[in-house]
């Protein structure tokens, strides 16, 4: 069997359900890797990566509350890494449980990933990226006069605080990450979008931003050569006019198509927007590669072409 290379990248729902306790965030995780195992079982090698925003504002919220001379809050950068070894513990005891229970053998590790970027990036100045909880507006405003925090409203759910996000440059590990791959070890990477570093003359130096997960998904699935990549959301499609009465799914379509869309103003900032910027990005630097946006559980089938939206430089179906 001819073995198939794919970056899922994981949204929020992915990871996280119910209350944000260790226990609720696993059993959303478990139920993840027990979908995630079809790939493998049909020979598509997957590296897997995931968001952090709720857990990456949470461990920043959980230092300041701590915060003394003996034991100094930890910056942002750091606060990153901390949430791609959490998440990423949680994800290798779920898959290989879920691997275990399918009768099969197979190395599961995580990769703690530093991704590259530009210290120029405008990103710098306009923070967009939320973490955290959500706050009332008079909460949001009173934390933003007493702090240099920023917050912004965040899709119509609540208020939530903002932080940098600029776009990934080059990711450090990408190499040992596709070795580890083609030896078939399902590896854990770029993680909450990656630790964002820049390069010094003193080596690289984390910085306080995060990464938007699927751009950095994106990058990776450009650097190690994958068939797809698989952007795993809330919903099972893209929509134009989406939450309108005229609502259209988007199923097989070209970038040339996509983009005109995005002129045209069908994709939330911050939320789908993203999402269908990293699918024009990674489709458009081969005609036999395919980004697919869809749910979880519809993973598998769009994968077989029978569900999902499905974006390849020619909008024709692109067998992986
Ligand atoms: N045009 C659109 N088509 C489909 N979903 C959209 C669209 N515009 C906004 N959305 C919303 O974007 C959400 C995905 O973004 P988000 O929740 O930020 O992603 P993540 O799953 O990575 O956490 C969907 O669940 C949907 O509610
Ligand atoms: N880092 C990142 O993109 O996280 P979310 O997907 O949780 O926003």
């Amino acid at each position: 069997m001819m073995r198939k290379k794919a970056v899922i990248a994981l949204g929020g729902n992915a990871i996280q359900s119910g209350d944000g306790t260790a226990e609720a965030q696993q059993k959303a995780i478990e139920n993840t890797a027990k979908q995630l195992v079809d790939f493998i079982e049909n020979g598509i090698d997957i590296i897997i990566s995931h968001g952090n925003g709720p857990q990456v504002g949470n461990i920043l919220l959980q230092q300041k509350a701590a915060d003394s001379v003996k034991n100094p809050a930890m910056p942002l950068d750091t606060c990153g890494a901390m949430s791609q070894g959490m998440i990423g513990y949680w994800m290798q005891n779920a898959m290989d449980k879920a691997i275990k229970e399918r009768g099969m053998v197979k190395n599961i590790v995580t990769v703690v990933t530093r991704v590259v970027v530009d210290k120029n990036d405008p990103a710098f100045t306009n923070p967009t990226k939320p973490i955290g909880p959500f706050y009332s507006e008079k909460e949001a405003r009173k934390i933003m006069e007493e702090t240099s925090s920023f917050f912004k409203e965040d899709a119509g759910r609540g208020w939530r605080r903002v932080v940098a996000s600029p776009k990934p440059v080059s990711i450090k590990e990408y190499s040992i990450i596709n070795s580890l791959v083609e030896q078939g070890t399902i590896v854990i990477s770029v993680g909450g979008g990656g630790i964002p570093v820049i390069e010094t003359e003193n080596g690289l130096v984390g910085v306080e931003a995060v990464i938007d997960k699927d751009f950095a998904s994106q990058k990776l699935a450009e650097l190690v050569d994958a068939d797809a990549l698989i952007i795993l959301t809330a919903v099972d499609n893209v929509y134009i006019d989406y939450n309108k009465p005229t609502q259209r799914k988007l199923e097989d379509i070209s970038v040339g198509e996509l983009k005109a869309f995005i002129e045209s103003g069908h994709f939330a900032a911050g939320s789908m927007l993203p999402k269908v910027e990293a699918a024009i990005h990674f489709a458009e630097t081969s005609p036999v590669r395919k980004t697919i946006i869809t749910s979880l559980n519809q993973a598998f089938n769009a994968i077989e072409g029978k569900a999902g939206t499905v974006v390849s430089m020619h909008g024709a179906p692109v067998t992986v």
